[in-house]
């Protein structure tokens, strides 16, 4: 009688219960990063089932607007590259869902999505201690094909949040206090770091649970994949370029590493915590600042990969330090294992003493 293995089953460690446990130990948050986070499990069961039935409700296909990223940072020639820009049903609904349930957990003064082009501050009398930042539905050029997209949060505690400014929101990502992924593929996974380990949880439909599947993350220290949309190659920098042709042409008695790249960060990301190996989204000529954007996909990512033994670098600096300037700016990165990112942060070192 395998009695650890039937101890775990019947001994259901929820996602509720892990963070009550974890809230045990922040005392001065008197339960309100549990009520912050059941809000967010929420919209993710919301999204979850969304996804599920997406194709046979009609729901993908587009809304026929641009969201904010289309419109205003980048030259035209980004605007043809990324024809995922045109926001799709699913990038409103989840959107919708999740603000809304930020915003009547009564734990959130300051809201960044996505989604949205300017931060939305909750109206005083819902205010609440923490500024959540978000990418309600991230990999959405693969919405239509059903292949593993995701919602990306990173959630920061306010000091002052009677007068909620947007300073507050632009704080270095090593502020933040907690951070996850919920992918929704072959099964809904929400990793989540609440600055002491990553755990891993699937739902459970027929118990419309979180249950924890995936104790304590630790990525492997070096790993055999590397991923990156090689689409971009032509335009990448040297350290970058240089990089990638040694996991490709590895040296003397070292094995190439295998490519791996989805489009789709969450499930790209899910992949190198599990696995080991690198991600990575440079910056190249046509995107000088990449594709990824610092508060809801660089920090919560790095946040996680950190949290895991991992890394993650920018090509000038640790990600978790940078201080962004504006709520949807965007970063090169290069994140994974603690050796594999050492590699490319020598690459970048080398060039920047040439
Ligand atoms: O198609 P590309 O340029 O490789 O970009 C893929 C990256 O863009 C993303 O889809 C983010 O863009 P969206 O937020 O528009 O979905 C990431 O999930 C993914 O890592």
């Amino acid at each position: 009688m395998d009695h650890a293995a039937d101890a775990l089953r019947t001994d259901l460690m929820t996602i509720t219960r892990y963070v009550l446990n974890e809230q045990s130990k922040h005392p001065e948050s008197r339960g309100d990063f549990t009520i912050l986070l059941s809000h967010i499990v929420l919209g993710c069961k919301f999204v979850c089932s969304s996804v599920n039935k997406a194709g046979l409700a009609k729901l993908i296909g587009l809304a026929g607007e641009t969201n904010v990223q289309a419109k205003k940072e980048e030259p035209i020639t980004w605007v043809v590259y990324s024809v995922g820009e045109e926001q799709k049903k699913l990038d409103v609904l989840s959107n919708d869902v999740f603000v809304k349930a930020l915003v009547s957990s009564g734990r959130t003064c300051i809201l960044v999505s996505e989604e949205d082009e300017e931060a939305t501050f909750v109206e005083p009398a819902l205010r609440g201690r923490y500024c959540v930042v978000f990418d309600p539905l991230d990999g959405s050029s693969n919405i239509d094909c059903g292949v593993s997209i995701g919602t990306i949060f990173g959630i920061y505690m306010v000091k002052d949040f009677t007068e909620p400014t947007l300073d507050q929101a632009l704080q270095p990502g090593k502020n933040m206090v907690a951070a996850g992924y919920c992918m929704y593929g072959s099964s809904c996974t929400l990793v989540l770091s609440t600055g002491s380990g990553v755990n891993g949880f699937t739902l459970d439909p027929s118990l419309g649970e979180f249950i924890l599947t995936h104790p304590d993350i630790k990525i492997p220290k070096k790993g055999k994949i590397y991923s990156v949309n090689e689409g971009n190659a032509k335009n990448w920098d040297g350290p970058t370029a240089k990089y990638v042709e040694n996991c490709k042409f590895p040296k003397e008695g070292s094995s190439p590493k295998s490519l791996r790249y989805i489009g789709s960060m969450v499930a790209d990301v899910h992949r190198t915590l599990l696995y080991g190996g690198i991600f990575l989204y440079p910056a190249d000529k046509k995107s000088p600042s990449g594709k990824l954007r610092v508060l809801y996909e660089v920090f919560p990512m790095s946040f996680l990969m950190e949290q895991a033994g991992g890394q993650a670098f920018t090509g000038k600096e640790r990600a978790l330090d940078l201080v962004p300037k504006k709520i949807h700016e965007r970063s090169p990165i290069f994140l994974g294992s603690y050796d594999d990112v050492e590699e490319i942060k020598a690459l970048y070192a080398a060039e920047a003493k040439n």
